[in-house]
């Protein structure tokens, strides 16, 4: 089993290796680029089964296929976003998740006016149609996008419709069955503790 800071730093090389186009890297030069030391990074690979060269380092299309491999990363997953408004046309607009074999197949609205849109090339499309999507594409994961007073009721039915992962937007805590995965996106939070960490910063100079 990895350590949890492993695996997070493993997905961080993992980033790294898909700019890369020499044949190999070293672990002196992922540490520089990630402003980590070399020891840490020559530890965090120690748990592959890629092993580096001496003086060369790791051949990088090896450390690429390895790592797709333990993310999952060549296993197309099929993701539905709820709630068409900014956000969920933001996410549905980022070309950035196909590298990560992250396909969004469809976007969902209840209000009538966004029902027939197009964000991106994908049709928004009413809920009613959530089920016959979810079971079409075996979509795994399901994207909340909308107010949290709606955020439960969403939950309710991607679970009903087979969700087994869902990825919250909406600041709201989600009961969900226990064979059901949340992962909460809080990005305020992310954004106070900078403020945090400026201030604190500030107080001590
Ligand atoms: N906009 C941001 O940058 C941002 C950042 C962080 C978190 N959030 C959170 O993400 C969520 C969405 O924010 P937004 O700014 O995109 O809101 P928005 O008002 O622009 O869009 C919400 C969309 O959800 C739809 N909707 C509402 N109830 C629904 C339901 N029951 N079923 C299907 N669709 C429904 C609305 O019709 C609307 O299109 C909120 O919970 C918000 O707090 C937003």
């Amino acid at each position: 089993m990895l350590p949890k800071p492993t695996f997070e730093r493993l997905k961080l090389y993992h980033r790294l290796l898909l700019d890369v186009e020499e044949e190999y890297i070293s672990s002196e030069t992922i540490a520089r680029l990630l402003k980590i030391q070399p020891e840490q990074v020559r530890k965090d690979l120690s748990y592959l089964k890629t092993t580096g060269k001496p003086k060369v380092g790791y051949k990088v299309e090896e450390l690429k296929k390895e790592l797709d491999e333990l993310f999952g990363i060549k296993r197309e997953t099929a993701v539905v976003i709820v709630g068409a408004g900014r956000l969920g046309s933001a996410l549905a607009n980022y070309q950035g998740f196909a590298k990560y074999g992250i396909e969004i197949v469809a976007i969902f609205d209840k209000d009538p006016e966004k029902i027939g849109q197009f964000v991106s090339d994908l049709v928004v499309l009413p809920l009613k149609d959530l089920k016959r999507v979810v079971k079409r594409f075996n979509v795994e994961i399901g994207v909340i996008c909308v107010p949290k007073e709606s955020a439960q009721e969403v939950a309710n039915l991607l679970v009903a419709c087979g969700i087994k992962g869902i990825w919250n937007f909406a600041p709201i805590e989600l009961e969900v069955p226990e064979d059901v995965l949340v992962v909460n996106e809080d990005i305020t939070q992310s954004l106070l503790t900078l403020k945090h960490l400026l201030n604190r910063r500030r107080n001590k100079s």
